[in-house]
């Protein structure tokens, strides 16, 4: 597996392979200013090596947008990592490129998308979806039948209660509880949640 990025994200996505018994092929960062990152060699010149045959690559960049953009730059065959230790309903379903971090569920029926981050500790519960380039912060917690837009940051410790809809390329600030739908393109915060915010599509990366 080739990891592109080479962070803070990347570590952690790191010893998701090694705790799966992959081994990791090449890191690709052509930005990142450091030549390793826990013992493996940080390349920043993008060869074709994650092009061959057989091989797959995940972005391992935080960031919601540079994720969509170098998903569409780099047009590889997309890995996925789930931590053994999170709890996947067998019907639901993850699209390629995402990964999945330790302690979280992810429950009946519920789909997520490509290139999405599922972080330690979070719950995404039955039925709700996640669309592409989603990052679910740590402990957040989504209840039944969720929808969450493109692009969207499910801010960490962040609740939303069953049904909701929200957005595409929205943010949910940390530790906010959301009892209403949110727009497109809006920052929302707080307990109950409070638009402070709404951008344009110029937030969407691409
Ligand atoms: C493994 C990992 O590290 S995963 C990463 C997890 N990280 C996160 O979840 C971070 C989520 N980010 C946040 O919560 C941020 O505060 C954001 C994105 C919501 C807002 O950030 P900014 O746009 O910089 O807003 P800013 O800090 O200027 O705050 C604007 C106002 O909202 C308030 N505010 C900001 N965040 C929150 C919050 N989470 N809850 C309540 N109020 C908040 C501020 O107090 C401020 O209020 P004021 O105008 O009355 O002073």
């Amino acid at each position: 597996m080739f990891l592109y990025g080479a962070g803070g994200h990347a570590k952690v996505i790191l010893e998701l392979l090694e705790l799966n018994g992959l081994s990791c092929t090449g890191i690709y960062d052509e930005y990142a200013g450091k030549k390793q990152l826990l013992g493996y060699t940080v390349s920043e010149i993008l060869d074709d090596a994650y092009k061959q045959p057989g091989a797959a690559l995940i972005i391992a960049v935080g960031n919601n947008k540079i994720r969509k953009q170098l998903a569409y730059s780099l047009a590889a065959e997309w890995g996925m990592v789930i931590h053994p230790a999170a709890n996947i309903s067998s019907r639901s379903s993850i699209g390629k490129g995402s990964v999945v971090m330790a302690g979280v569920s992810i429950n009946s029926e519920a789909s997520i998308g490509q290139h999405c981050i599922i972080n330690t500790n979070s719950a995404v519960d039955h039925d709700c979806r996640i669309d592409d380039y989603v990052h679910i912060s740590p402990n957040a917690a989504l209840a039944g039948s969720v929808q969450v837009g493109e692009g969207t940051h499910i801010g960490i410790g962040a609740t939303v209660i069953q049904g909701i809809k929200i957005g595409k390329w929205a943010t949910v600030g940390a530790g906010t509880v959301v009892i209403r739908d949110i727009p497109d393109y809006a920052t929302v915060v707080g307990n109950p949640g409070r638009i402070i915010r709404i951008n344009g599509p110029e937030d969407a990366g691409l």
